[in-house]
């Protein structure tokens, strides 16, 4: 942060601001969102609310991973959360019913350390299935899993478990080293919603 900023900062607050470094913060946060925001006291996405449009090459690898299950319609990326695990983080058992047309796929993207996902059914007394998701994994959401409860109980951060060494690998030049870095201990999960 820049020192003039601070010093006017302090002098307007009358008390003594902590600096925080950006890396520490970046642990910090948890999600993101990309495109269409959701308005939480209206329980619905609000097209008129300002957003950061989804990157095209987001979009493509989108359109092109919901093919599955789109019966010759092209799926639209309106909307994403970016979900940032750290080693303690999890995601409990939610449903995501928010979007007008349950038809279409959720389509998540699992990049970083191995996890655990669980999905279970339409109650939340259903047994879930558990199974991996590592870097690189891609979910489609779709048909009676749109409806079904899910979460990530855990994250594996542990050099052992997390096969992100793999993921590293791709990533030798010394521009990504930060990247790479961050990545070490965490997770990202990328999921993209058409909304309409
Ligand atoms: O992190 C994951 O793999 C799942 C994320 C998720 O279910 C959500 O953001 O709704
Ligand atoms: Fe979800």
């Amino acid at each position: 942060m820049d020192e003039k900023y601070l010093k006017e900062k302090k002098a307007r607050l009358g008390f003594p601001l902590k600096t925080i470094a950006a890396s520490v913060l970046l642990r910090k946060l948890r999600w993101a969102t990309l495109g269409l925001q959701f308005d939480w006291s209206k329980r619905n996405y609000d097209a008129s609310l300002p957003h950061a449009k989804i990157p095209d090459a987001l979009s493509r690898l989108a359109k092109e991973l919901a093919m599955p299950a789109m019966e010759n319609a092209e799926f639209c990326a309106e909307a994403a959360i970016i979900n940032y695990f750290a080693s303690d983080d999890m995601l409990g058992g939610h449903l995501d019913d928010m979007e007008a047309d349950l038809s279409k796929p959720i389509v998540s993207i699992s990049l970083g350390s191995k996890a655990v996902f669980l999905l279970g059914g339409e109650s939340r007394q259903d047994p879930p299935i558990a199974m991996f998701l590592r870097s690189g994994d891609a979910v489609l959401m779709t048909g009676p899993a749109r409806k079904c409860f899910h979460g990530i109980p855990r994250i594996f951060t542990d050099l052992e478990n997390c096969d992100v060494p793999v993921f590293q690998s791709k990533f030798l030049d010394s521009h990504d080293a930060s990247f790479v870095d961050y990545i070490k201990g965490s997770r990202i999960n990328i999921n993209i919603r058409q909304v309409n």
